[in-house]
């Protein structure tokens, strides 16, 4: 994989206010976001259902748009980047279902491809290699020849990963990456793109109400809140006592010790 280098933050937000624009009404979502995010570095979003976790990270791979406020990749305007520029510098993993399920899994992650190919969809070899490195980092060798429609929702999540490796951009954005698999995938993937950030230099977002497992293998986490954000490395966190205040206390409460929550019995 390309080991690129720049001086400039791969991801930088600023007082970005998202939401959905409905005909003349204005629905703010979540507002007063600052966060960002060096070259290398793996990260998660966390936070209540709803609070706007999906909406920030489609806001950040320009597939909706920001109220107001900026978002910059590179040191340059999300909205400055051309469609090709975007495709290769930032790849979004959504959880909407597939449009197809009819092709097979390696077709799936050669799309992945698809903002390098020439006109004609031609895979080069650096794209074959590209292809095969991903099947390989996430193990998927024995479903290859697979059509999508008979994976379980876990390998199709695993598969979509895949894809997004394949598209090699310095930024990959991951809506809930984890949320079909078992125990032992959820680990094993989260720990792939913690490797992944770190050799690679990527920088690897993503959503996710796994708090305990993002505390253990996060650089950074953004935690979402009705009327603010936090935003540090776990340690810093859990100092400020962030994670107390994610869940009403009647129900469960954060052991700063151990870096888990405890059901309030
Ligand atoms: N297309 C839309 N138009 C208007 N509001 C929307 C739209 N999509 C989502 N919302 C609203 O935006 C809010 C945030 O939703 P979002 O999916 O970003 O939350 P989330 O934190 O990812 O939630 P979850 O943890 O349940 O996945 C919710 O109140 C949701 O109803």
């Amino acid at each position: 994989m390309n080991k690129k280098t720049t001086t400039h933050t791969a991801l930088k937000v600023n007082d970005l206010s998202i939401g959905y624009r409905n005909k003349n009404e204005i629905t703010v979502i979540a507002k007063e976001l600052d966060f960002q995010l060096e070259h290398g570095e793996l990260a998660a979003i966390v936070g209540v259902n709803g609070i706007g976790k999906s909406t920030l990270l489609r806001t950040l791979g320009n597939v909706q748009s920001k109220l107001s406020g900026s978002v910059q990749l590179d040191g340059k305007d999300l909205k400055k980047h051309s469609p090709i520029e975007l495709a290769s510098t930032i790849s979004v993993v959504l959880t909407e279902p597939l449009a197809s399920k009819n092709l097979t899994v390696l077709e799936l992650i050669a799309l992945g491809r698809q903002p390098y190919t020439n006109w004609i969809g031609r895979l080069s070899e650096t794209d074959k290699t590209k292809i095969k490195e991903a099947i390989s980092m996430i193990g998927l060798e024995n479903l290859k020849h697979k059509k999508c429609y008979e994976l379980s929702d876990g390998q199709l999540q695993r598969v979509m990963i895949a894809r997004a490796l394949s598209q090699d951009t310095s930024i990959i954005l991951l809506d809930e990456p984890t949320s079909h698999l078992d125990l032992h995938h959820k680990v094993q993937i989260l720990k792939l793109l913690k490797h992944i950030a770190h050799h690679t230099q990527k920088t690897i977002l993503f959503t996710s109400h796994e708090i305990e497992m993002t505390i253990q293998l996060c650089d950074k986490i953004l935690i979402m809140n009705k009327e603010s954000h936090d935003f540090g490395e776990p340690c810093e966190l859990i100092q400020k006592q962030a994670f107390e205040r994610l869940f009403p206390s009647d129900t469960v409460t954060f052991d700063a010790k151990t870096g888990s929550f405890k059901i309030k019995k």
